[in-house]
């Protein structure tokens, strides 16, 4: 029976050291202060905006929710980030995907200033972060969290084999650059991959991001593999679940991360804690 990746329990350990982090900052004269702009009311971003803004509270971060109507122009949203941006209040600025069609995703991660860039999507950042540049800079929140995880839980990098499943910008590509910054040897496999099996049976960390409800079964796993699943999707009764068949997969894998409770908790606590950082780092 694999070992459970306690992403809550984590994500718990991690917020209480940003409070102690906000409270130094505030000792300091700084108020670390997060905006997180969302268009429309698709009703998952609404659940995930509120969570980070209860919890951020908590944590003694300003945190502000920025709801625009559906029909906002791309026109309207870039003049307020413009706004934020020069508004030295601020140290974290994000946009909630998804986007309403009209909104172009790649010219509002440009827009976002890459010193207040909370989500690490800027073009900038990304390409600090596929450098592997020494610099101090903001990375995307889910794949940060998972490296947490996988320091906490002792998981050797330097020479594992790491399989990705999916390429988004979100999850699979930063991931993809982390892991090889730690000196994995990265595989990333996605909807083209022919035999896909033949790279995930290979895998000692296999990370599972397609949003395909258990795309990944025990079969896929090699015995012992760290296993760490990403997706997040409703069944027919709106219990949520992973992209990994857990029950199959619990069984052959060394280490698994539950859905719920495992990379979700770990993705809003990096991004307070990134938001912190945004606030140190702008000193
Ligand atoms: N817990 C958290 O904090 C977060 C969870 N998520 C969840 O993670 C999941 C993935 O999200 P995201 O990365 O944004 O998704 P995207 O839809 O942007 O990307 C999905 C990726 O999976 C690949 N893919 C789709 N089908 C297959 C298949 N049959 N075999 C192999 N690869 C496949 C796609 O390939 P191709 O590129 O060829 O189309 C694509 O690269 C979702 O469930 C999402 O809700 C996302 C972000 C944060
Ligand atoms: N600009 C932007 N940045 C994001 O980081 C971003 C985004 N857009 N759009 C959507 C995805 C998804 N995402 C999640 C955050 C928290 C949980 C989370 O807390 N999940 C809990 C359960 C939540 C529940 O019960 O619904 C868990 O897995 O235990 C999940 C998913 C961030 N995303």
């Amino acid at each position: 029976m694999a070992e459970l990746i306690d992403g809550k329990q984590l994500a718990k350990t991690i917020n209480a050291r940003t409070q102690q982090a906000v409270t130094q900052l505030k000792a300091q004269g700084i108020s670390p202060k997060l905006i997180v702009i969302i268009v429309g009311d698709d009703q998952a971003s609404q659940i995930y905006v509120r969570n980070k803004h209860r919890k951020a509270k908590q944590l003694g971060i300003i945190s502000e929710t920025r709801q625009l109507p559906e029909e906002t122009s791309q026109a309207e949203l870039l003049e307020i980030i413009d706004q934020y941006n020069h508004d030295d209040t601020v140290h974290g600025l994000m946009v909630q995907s998804p986007l309403p069609p009209q909104i172009d995703e790649d010219a509002i991660t440009r827009a976002i200033s890459p010193a207040k860039d909370a989500d690490g999507f800027n073009p900038v950042n990304v390409g600090n972060l596929y450098s592997n540049s020494p610099l101090n800079f903001p990375v995307s929140c889910t794949p940060k969290g998972i490296m947490t995880m996988l320091a906490a839980y002792q998981v050797k990098l330097a020479g594992a084999n790491a399989v990705i499943v999916g390429r988004s910008n979100i999850v699979g590509r930063p991931m993809a650059a982390l892991l090889l910054n730690a000196s994995a040897t990265v595989t990333v496999v996605h909807s083209h991959t022919k035999n896909m099996q033949a790279y995930t049976r290979e895998a000692d960390i296999l990370i599972v991001a397609t949003g395909i409800a258990h795309l990944i079964k025990g079969e896929d796993i090699k015995p012992g593999a760290t296993v760490i699943d990403v997706g997040m999707n409703r069944d027919e009764d709106g219990k949520l679940t992973g992209d990994v068949d857990f029950d199959s997969a619990e069984s052959v894998a060394g280490k698994i991360t539950p859905v719920p409770g495992g990379v979700g908790p770990m993705t809003i606590a990096t991004l307070l804690q990134q938001t912190v950082e945004l606030a140190k780092w702008s000193e």
